[in-house]
């Protein structure tokens, strides 16, 4: 019977990466995306860009919006310190059930809790249920008209304190208009655009980085 393009990719960090090494996981997903099938995921280009705010940020606490495939998920905690979690949202189960077992191949399952479900529906339970008291870095990548709801629903859950980054995939294309209108006019965050690329084409893409003021 036929595969999805997620056990696809699964099947080729297995041929092709190391059990226990993140950034092979990485790039043997990056190769089947230039070589085989296009997928969206952050990519090389941005994931360069990503990997420089994490480090920089050296985050003891990190959401991600938008898991896919675990991609930018393994690219995130194979750069995190060791007491470091990230907490990553996947709404769409075979999604998954695919990135648990990309997560494990890159050994990483100890940094990262991987929870299914609304983004919307889970950012209000996340200091009951997993003691966060605040995120220091968050990444958006999930659905594009998501992105602004949910930054609002943060801000109102308090989960973003003076200093807190908001990282935002695709600005540009597939685009967030409405969350680039709102963090750019804001008067409680300083931004700035990252220019690159859409993943694995040449059609112009970038990352907005957002500092809350408090
Ligand atoms: O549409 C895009 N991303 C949407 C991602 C959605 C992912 O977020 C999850 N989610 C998790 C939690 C939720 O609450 C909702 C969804 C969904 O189940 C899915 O796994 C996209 C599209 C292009 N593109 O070129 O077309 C390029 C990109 O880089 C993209 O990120
Ligand atoms: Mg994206």
């Amino acid at each position: 019977t036929q595969t999805t393009r997620p056990q696809r990719m699964l099947a080729a960090v297995q041929k092709n990466a190391t059990r226990g090494d993140p950034r092979s996981v990485v790039k043997a997903i990056d190769q089947f995306c230039r070589q085989k099938e296009w997928a969206m995921n952050v990519g090389d280009e941005k994931g360069c860009i990503l990997d420089s705010v994490v480090t920089e940020v050296n985050p003891a606490t990190v959401l991600e919006l938008g898991t896919y495939c675990g991609y930018s998920t393994v690219r995130i905690a194979s750069l995190l310190p060791p007491d470091a979690k990230l907490i990553t949202l996947e709404f769409n189960p075979h999604n998954a059930a695919i990135a648990r077992q990309v997560i494990a191949w890159a050994g990483l399952g100890d940094k990262i809790q991987l929870v299914e479900g609304a983004s919307g529906d889970w950012i209000p339970k996340m200091k009951e249920k997993f003691g966060i008291e605040t995120f220091d870095l968050v990444f958006l990548d999930h659905w594009k008209d998501r992105y602004l709801p949910d930054t609002k629903l943060m801000e109102e859950c308090g989960l973003l304190r003076k200093g807190s980054i908001l990282l935002a995939d695709n600005v540009i294309s597939p685009g967030t208009p409405d969350y680039l209108e709102y963090i750019r006019n804001s008067p409680r965050y300083k931004s700035q655009y990252f220019r690159s690329h859409l993943e694995y084409t040449k059609a112009e893409d970038g990352l907005e980085k957002s500092v809350f003021l408090g």
